[in-house]
């Protein structure tokens, strides 16, 4: 489990962090969101020990990081910057590592294999390409089969086949009981991955709720096609849909789709298309955090 409480880092006058407080749950995958310099990167180094918090407490299973006794056995990050020393092959990196963080080395192999890199493990590390980097840090960070993860867009550099692995990696880390927090400045990148939500804007926290919740929040909206644009909006409207027009067919809002094909059906208008649009994950999260700063400069 990871604990940030009220945790606040100030530059000067910039506080890049102001009172943070939530928890990333075992079992479940948490989204940090929030965009550029809105201070992921500040929490999460604050979270790891590199940055020391100018107040506040950050815990991983109850515990400061500086106060773990065995940090990799706990807690395994991946962080934007590059890990490797480009002359290292990715194997002699890893095992550098396990020798660093005492794991044993004959957990080497089996993790460049878990993470796609066995066939290129006797390469450099400064040959590699962006994903492949990745692919590595994520090698290092699991050395220490640690329950708590923290990855810092870690998406970075992946091709779609690459982000499907990690997606796939990171749940079943929550499947096994795992925590899991990972920090992004896209939702729809995550949108199939995450289980809960935690947005972040000029330090502050905004949101944090179960994405189903963020899902609901949003009322749906149809889109409908039918014979009469004009009647059929006009039954629409009576029954208190708001209705916009959309290319030849109308934009709904405040129907379910059973409700508008009943209304439509009444006021005898042949439907030819009726769907529900998903929402928009992007628009909804910058919906969030423009709405946040606007309450902010109030
Ligand atoms: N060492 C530092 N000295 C001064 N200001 C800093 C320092 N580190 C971060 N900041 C400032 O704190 C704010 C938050 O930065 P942070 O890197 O945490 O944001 P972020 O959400 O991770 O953004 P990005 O996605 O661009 O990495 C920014 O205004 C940044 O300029």
């Amino acid at each position: 489990m990871i604990e940030l409480i009220d945790l606040t880092k100030s530059y000067g006058r910039i506080r890049a962090v102001n009172g943070v407080t939530f928890t990333a749950e075992p079992g479940r995958v948490t989204g940090f969101l929030g965009l550029n310099g809105s201070g992921k990167t500040t929490t999460l180094r604050m979270l790891l020990g590199l940055t020391r918090p100018t107040s506040g407490t950050a815990l991983i299973n109850k515990v400061r990081y500086r106060e773990l006794r065995d940090p990799a056995r706990h807690v395994g990050a991946v962080l934007e910057q590059g890990i490797s020393h480009p002359g290292q092959s990715g194997r002699a990196h890893l095992v550098t590592h396990a020798l660093l963080s005492g794991v044993a080395r004959n957990r080497v192999d089996p993790l460049l294999a878990y993470v796609g890199l066995a066939d290129a493990a006797h390469q450099r590390c400064g040959a590699y390409s962006l994903g492949m980097r990745q692919r590595l840090a994520v090698a290092t960070a699991l050395l220490g089969d640690p329950p708590v993860l923290v990855l810092d867009e870690p998406a970075n550099g992946l091709d779609p086949e690459g982000i499907a692995w990690l997606r796939e990696l990171l749940r079943a880390h929550a499947r096994k009981g795992g925590t899991v927090l990972i920090a992004s400045h896209l939702l729809a990148e995550l949108a199939q991955l995450i289980d809960d939500v935690v947005v972040i804007s000029d330090g502050t926290v905004r949101y944090v709720a179960p994405l189903a919740q963020l899902y609901g929040s949003t009322s749906a909206r149809l889109r409908i096609r039918g014979r009469d644009p004009e009647r059929l909006s006009r039954a629409l409207q009576a029954a208190g849909a708001l209705v916009g027009t959309d290319g030849g067919a109308l934009d709904v809002t405040g129907l379910t789709p059973e409700e508008a094909g009943d209304i439509a059906f009444e006021a005898q208008v042949p439907i030819y298309e009726l769907v529900r649009d998903s929402p928009n994950l992007e628009q909804l999260f910058l919906d969030l955090v423009t709405a946040a700063n606007a309450e902010a400069v109030r």
